[in-house]
């Protein structure tokens, strides 16, 4: 892959596209981790005279201008973090884009609004996606593919941009590809992965692949009630993939087959709503009430994941225990971050809320051996899987 050294970025429109995906509670971001992450290639640039424009994508808004998605809140802390203004165009490839892109002078930086307020970012159509491409790649002469945490997908920005523009890959991609490396090469074993969050439907795959590579897998967060439900549990009104349970069930049985471990938790914190002043309680695992939801592993759990992390030699970790975001259900991702850390591993923690979970837990980031930007990106990356973003910037 070309690095930003390879491209003559002198007085030249950069796109670089970030992963700027922050959590954000009242419009207020409460982890600025990716955004941090992102200066210092943005800084790079500017400080050999590129004309930076930044694009990126902030949740889910499904190809509509949804307000509460807008990156307003983002471009002001990036310009704090730049000790520089950064101006911020209010629409993706229409005219504010296209004048603020054209207005910039040699080290000023731009941020375009959120990507997935059009269509065209996530289409599975080539030619939609491609035809928004078109518009995005017009705003620059150049590309830098720097969003980790969004490699994985095969969106305009990510995938198709670079094979319109001279492209190179920024320093957080090289950086992450780095470590990552190394749990696909040489893995100190015993290898465990720990999973949860709840980007269940996108993340319950690659179980298929770890069933060959970890000998140990945790399973917590919204990913476990597909597993219980599987066994023949009551989860309530929890986070299920009902058109997963039998390929839960297949996991199950092949785990068993190949010596796999896959540990699940045996009690579970039930809330009466996704609330944290609602009514809840620690129930087992087995016996979530009809009218609760599962919303962190409970106690014992905790400590019996903590003890299953003692010893490794690898640990990889992506998605919170619990809605770690609430007081009352957070104490599962605490004691599993504290496992990792008690672990002696090699221990790398990678998505955006997994991140922003151990640093809003207060543990110190030091005290792991990598915190990555990206969640599915990661996990995809040590499937062995081919990541668009990377793919594109390879050529
Ligand atoms: N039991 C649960 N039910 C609902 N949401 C959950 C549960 N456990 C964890 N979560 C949520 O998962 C989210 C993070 O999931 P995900 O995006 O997959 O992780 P990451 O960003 O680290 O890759 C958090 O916002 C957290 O509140
Ligand atoms: O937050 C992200 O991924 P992650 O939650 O897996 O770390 C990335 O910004 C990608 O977002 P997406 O999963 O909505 O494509």
């Amino acid at each position: 892959m070309r690095t930003i050294d390879d491209l003559d970025v002198a007085g030249r429109r950069v796109l670089v596209r970030s992963d700027l995906n922050v959590p954000l509670a009242d419009g207020k971001i409460t982890d600025d981790g990716r955004i941090r992450a992102s200066v210092p290639t943005i800084e790079a640039l500017r400080d050999r005279g590129a004309r930076v424009v930044v694009c990126a994508h902030l949740g889910r808004p499904k190809g509509e201008v949804k307000p509460e998605f807008s990156l307003a809140p983002v471009a002001a802390r990036l310009g704090e973090l730049l000790g520089t203004d950064v101006r911020f165009a209010s629409d993706v490839v229409g005219d504010s884009a296209r004048a603020i892109a054209e207005g910039l002078a040699d080290g000023e930086v731009a941020l375009l609004e959120n990507l997935r307020f059009e269509p065209g970012e996530t289409s599975k159509d080539d030619a939609e996606r491609g035809a928004f491409a078109d518009r995005l790649a017009a705003l620059a002469e150049l590309y830098v593919g720097d969003g980790f945490g969004a490699v994985h997908r095969k969106h305009a920005s990510v995938y198709d941009v670079p094979q319109r523009l001279p492209h190179a890959a920024g320093g957080l991609i090289a950086a992450e590809v780095d470590v990552l490396k190394r749990l696909t090469e040489d893995v100190a074993r015993p290898y465990v992965v720990v999973l949860g969050g709840s980007k269940v439907s996108d993340k319950l795959g690659v179980i298929d692949n770890l069933l060959g590579k970890a000998d140990r897998i945790l399973v917590g967060g919204g990913m476990v009630f597909t597993f219980l439900a599987a066994q023949g549990h009551e989860v309530g009104k929890s986070l299920l993939e009902h058109d997963q349970l039998d390929t839960v069930r297949e996991y199950l049985r092949r785990a068993e087959e190949s010596g796999v471990e896959i540990v699940l938790p045996v009690d579970v914190v039930a809330a009466t709503a996704f609330a944290a002043d609602a009514e809840h309680s620690v129930v087992p695992a087995g016996g979530i009430p009809a009218d609760r939801l599962g919303l962190d592993i409970g106690p014992a759990s905790g400590k019996l994941f903590a003890a299953k992390l003692a010893g490794a030699g690898t640990v990889f970790w992506n998605g919170p225990m619990g809605v770690f975001e609430m007081e009352p259900y957070s104490h599962g991702t605490r004691a599993v971050a504290q496992g990792l850390i008690d672990s002696g591993a090699f221990t790398v923690v990678g998505g955006g809320d997994s991140a922003a979970a151990v640093r809003g837990l207060g543990f110190d980031e030091s005290a792991f051996s990598h915190i990555s930007t990206g969640g599915g990106a990661s996990l995809e990356y040590l499937e062995g899987k081919t990541l668009p973003g990377l793919n594109a910037l390879e050529d």
